[in-house]
């Protein structure tokens, strides 16, 4: 026992002296200002408490907008104000940071990190970012997508909602307004990579493509995994000896994914192949889905353009797509509901400038400036991606005139910035119209990041979020349920969620009726 206790003593103290020669290169270095003491291993993770933007805007409050921070091993520097974000985004400063950092515990779900996402700062990020940009979420590409699937999606949901509404007595259908905005927003980007459905059911409680809900069902038995294996980004130990059997079960899940991704990549092939011989020719790029495209890609640059190229790029963009968007609506319609007035007014705008004898579609946004400015307060008070996603420096760089060590995370606090009273007037208030007749010029907002990372789906995002939510603001009236006000607190993560799925009562708009009744 006594032989324990020495040998448990000694490794302490060698680990306490690794940690400090590891870490202790810092020290000749002028790292920027943060909280002395850190623990050996841990770091100054256990400073960090739930949610994370908040826990961090603390810690800058205390120590500037550029905090120096030890995550487990990691050397972290957490940026809070708008100058020094627009510092760390411009020149080479951007290039230096364009790294993403790699835990381990997505390693499995994402192709070996070989996605967008999380692929480092290179050659191959840069095909598929180009490919992504350039062939997929263009504007060109998002204003033909608005007309063939967004409008056709979105109107078997209003349709579904009609007739949700006029089964209920009082015809007011309370509408479970969280699932429904995901499923559609999943459906959408469904049908924008692989154009599965070509039936649409009545049936008033679910409308997703039988595709789109496998693939629903994959995802959903993905993420909790990947949220259990985030221990093995500090505990490698569990990872090795896979103590839970995660690693078995994400594993059977990726599979499953893949599988189901490479079976679409195939039914899209023999689809093309048809339309070969039917027509002599191959199909413009202009009615093909994403797969289609980036099969067409891969006739010309077949090592390039490979069926894993395609897989990875296709699980990426529904990742990275679906519930930013529908977490982001869902937001929206919440600070609707409790402010009634700016729903009232978006309203009166939509009928002033559209009205009531057909659904408004893509060439009305350009005039509903109220509703775009709903929809801006919205990312700038509840940015779905609080942190952003994570920078990793390549090489030593600075920041702010402090020493960031290469290998060093850089976080973003969007959250913060969004909210500092030093810009923003009554940060925390729902004011939409502080963006009214360009009100807000020259305020720095970063909802989608910006520099090289910065997000490439805010086109199609922005795009899906107006007609969606002009669509609704049109077909219904919405109210609360119950007399108090819809609870605003927000959920841990990457993704800044809602923690309680957001409810409303539902009612069809007179004036909307004969439409109603049409489509
Ligand atoms: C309201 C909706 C959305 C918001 C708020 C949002 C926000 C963001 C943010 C903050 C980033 C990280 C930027 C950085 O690290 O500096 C990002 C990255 C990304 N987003 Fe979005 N996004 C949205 C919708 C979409 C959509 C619809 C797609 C595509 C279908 C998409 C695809 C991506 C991809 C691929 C990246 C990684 C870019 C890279 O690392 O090079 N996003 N997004």
């Amino acid at each position: 026992m006594e032989r324990f206790y020495y040998l448990a003593a000694v490794t302490f103290v060698l680990l306490v002296l690794l940690h400090h020669l590891l870490m202790g290169r810092g020290r000749r270095r002028r790292l920027p200002p943060g909280p002395r003491f850190a623990l050996p291993i841990l770091g100054h993770l256990p400073l960090l408490k739930k949610p994370l933007h908040a826990s961090l805007a603390d810690l800058a409050a205390r120590y500037g907008p550029a905090v120096h921070l030890r995550l487990g091993s990691r050397h972290a520097v957490v940026i809070g104000s708008a100058g020094l974000a627009k510092e760390c985004f411009s020149g080479d400063l951007d290039i230096a940071i364009a790294n993403r950092p790699h835990f381990p515990s997505v390693r499995e779900a994402s192709f070996d990190y070989s996605v967008i996402t999380l692929a480092n700062y290179g050659a191959p990020w840069r095909t598929m970012r180009r490919v992504a940009t350039v062939h997929l979420l263009s504007a060109h590409r998002v204003n033909i997508m608005s007309d063939n699937v967004i409008s056709r999606e979105l109107r078997a949901m209003v349709r579904r909602l009609a007739r949700a509404s006029a089964a209920t007595p009082g015809g007011a259908a309370r509408v479970e307004l969280k699932r429904r905005l995901f499923e559609l927003s999943h459906s959408v980007l469904m049908e924008i990579m692989a154009q599965t459905r070509n039936t649409y059911s009545d049936d008033a409680d679910e409308d997703m493509s039988k595709e789109a809900r496998e693939m629903k069902d994959i995802v959903e038995a993905i993420v909790p995994l990947v949220g259990v294996a985030n221990i093995w980004d500090y505990m490698p130990l569990l990872r090795w000896f896979d103590v839970y059997g995660v690693k078995k079960q994400l594993r059977d899940a990726v599979n499953r994914r893949n599988t189901f991704i490479y079976k679409m990549i195939d039914a899209e092939k023999e689809k093309l192949k048809q339309l070969e011989r039917k027509n002599g020719k191959d199909d413009s790029d202009e009615k093909k889905s994403m797969i289609g495209v980036m099969l067409s890609l891969q006739k010309t640059e077949p090592d390039v353009y490979t069926d894993t190229f395609i897989s990875a790029l296709v699980a990426n963009l529904l990742g990275a797509g679906t519930e930013t968007t529908s977490t982001t609506m869902e937001w929206t319609m919440a600070l609707l509901l409790n402010h009634p007035n700016a729903l009232k007014k978006a309203q009166e705008e939509i009928d002033l400038n559209v009205g009531g004898g057909r659904l408004l579609d893509k060439n009305d946004l350009p005039h509903l400036p109220y509703l775009h400015c709903i929809i801006t307060e919205t990312l700038r008070l509840y940015p779905a991606a609080p942190m952003l996603l994570p920078h990793e420096a390549s090489t030593d760089c600075k920041i702010h005139g402090y020493d960031v060590p290469a290998g060093s995370m850089v976080l973003v606090n969007a959250h913060a910035i969004h909210r500092d009273p030093a810009t923003w007037e009554d940060p925390e208030e729902f004011r939409p119209e502080r963006f009214e007749h360009g009100g807000a010029e020259g305020k720095f907002m970063m909802p989608f990041g910006m520099g090289r990372r910065k997000c490439p789906g805010e086109n199609l995002a922005m795009r899906t979020m107006g007609l969606v939510l002009g669509v609704l603001l049109q077909c219904f009236d919405w109210s609360r349920i119950g007399d108090g006000e819809v609870d605003m607190a927000t959920a841990t993560g990457t993704i800044m969620f809602k923690a309680v799925p957001l409810e409303a009562l539902c009612k069809p708009r007179a004036n909307m009726s004969t439409i109603l009744k049409k489509i």
